[in-house]
């Protein structure tokens, strides 16, 4: 008998959506066919969908060391109620930041204690960074600030940093994803306003440091991810780097596609980020390019801090963006369904997470239960996060997820596990 049915659903596989049951044994799919035999367990999914569970590449979660900002418990519990049952951290804004054995030690430790889904470990590329360490460890691959991280412990990647890095990554098999903002052009005296903000973040200044990534990417053989573009201009130069053949993906976050600079005026400094929220052209060019498959996947870039950090002068916030709840919910309001699931699952075949991103035989029992037919307005008390606040609140969604499933279980702390890439 099998150890799980998941009964009746409209299920999202990569062939299309099917009618069917989907069977599970031993935490991973057997079978996606109608009427199957029972189940030890048996869930009724009749008028839902079931998703394979997304993957979010890009979190901050903070722990150990800055946990009163968000913590592995509440931001991986807030990511299962939003249909994901997995997470890469980033290497910073813990404390440690993970850039040495030690610190991904003392982050797996913890993790394995608190997280309620599967997660991965980015590695930091910091001048002094112990690259090797942390690939014999099993990290994703090696983030790299190409301007200012606004943490103390997380230096920006220089020139220098970043080519070497890059080398000593293509040589270890593991790509290096880049925060992707020139440093001395970000880094002018600001003012106080939110216009203030984007003037001294221009599209120049990403569009120069991804130019700048892809030439070092091209020249060492690394692969290259450029987290959270901003711009359609900035997505451009990674499809016409892939063209000639660099080894190079991309991502966008909710906030870049949703929110516009007038409701960055009106929400203040929870909808503080950076890159910058973009004018008009800008915003309408990355959506057309996400529409024709140019943009990889959508990540929430999930960063918030402490609310005294969000509580003052937009000028002085902390920049960063609670959100990783929302993504799916969002997206399923813009998309398809099964574009919504390439979305927010694609990133496990980018990084090489076997198991994960698909909804097929073999694969682990992974699934989001998402309800179509549920629109609902966001309410403060629906979020998981440490401190439910989210420039999303308030937002009429079109979908809801009803239910997580992380390889058969119910998500709950200790139930995460290691993720490590398949190295190529
Ligand atoms: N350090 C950190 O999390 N920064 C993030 N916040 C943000 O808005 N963009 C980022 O890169
Ligand atoms: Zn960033
Ligand atoms: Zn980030």
């Amino acid at each position: 008998m099998l150890d799980l049915v998941v009964r009746g659903g409209h299920v999202v596989t990569p062939d299309g959506v099917l009618d069917a049951d989907v069977g599970v044994a031993d935490g991973a799919i057997t079978a996606v066919e109608p009427e199957l035999g029972d189940g030890t367990r048996e869930i009724d999914a009749r008028g839902l969908h079931v998703l394979p569970a997304g993957l979010d590449p890009h979190v901050h979660f903070n722990e150990p060391g800055r946990t009163h900002w968000e913590g592995l418990r509440t931001g991986s519990a807030a990511l299962a109620a939003g249909g994901f049952s997995a997470f890469f951290d980033m290497p910073l804004n813990s404390t440690p930041p993970v850039v040495d054995g030690a610190a991904f030690d003392a982050k797996l430790e913890a993790a394995t204690r608190e997280s309620s889904v599967d997660f991965g470990l980015w590695g930091g590329l910091v001048p002094g960074a112990r690259l090797e360490e942390l690939a014999a460890r099993g990290v994703i691959g090696f983030k790299a600030f190409m301007s200012n991280s606004g943490i103390e412990d997380f230096a920006h990647a220089d020139d220098v940093t970043l080519y070497e890095g890059m080398a000593i990554a293509a040589e270890l098999g593991l790509p290096v994803a880049v925060h992707a903002e020139n440093d001395a052009l970000t880094a002018r005296l600001r003012g106080p306003s939110v216009r203030d903000w984007m003037a001294s973040r221009p599209v120049v200044a990403e569009l120069e440091a991804i130019g700048r990534a892809i030439t070092y990417a091209e020249a060492t053989g690394c692969a290259l991810h450029v987290v959270h573009v901003s711009s359609g201009s900035g997505v451009a130069l990674v499809t016409a780097a892939r063209a000639r053949g660099v080894d190079v993906t991309c991502e966008t976050c909710p906030h870049y596609l949703f929110l516009t600079p007038e409701d960055v005026e009106a929400l203040g400094p929870i909808a503080k980020c950076a890159p910058p929220i973009r004018d008009a052209p800008e915003q309408d060019a990355l959506w057309a390019r996400l529409r024709h498959g140019e943009v990889d996947f959508v990540t929430s870039d999930h960063s918030p801090s402490s609310p005294e950090l969000k509580a003052g002068a937009f000028g002085e916030a902390w920049g960063g963006i609670a959100g990783a709840q929302s993504t799916l919910e969002l997206l399923l309001g813009a998309f398809a369904v099964d574009d919504a699931a390439r979305l927010t699952t694609s990133a496990a075949a980018r990084f090489r997470i076997e198991g994960k991103g698909a909804l097929e035989p073999g694969a682990d029992a992974d699934f989001a239960l998402v309800d179509l037919g549920a629109p609902y307005t966001l309410q403060a008390a629906d979020l998981r996060y440490r401190h439910p606040v989210s420039p999303y609140v308030g937002r009429r969604l079109q979908a809801r997820v009803r239910r997580t499933l992380v390889r058969g279980l119910d998500p709950a702390p200790g139930v995460g596990r290691l993720l490590r890439p398949t190295i190529r």
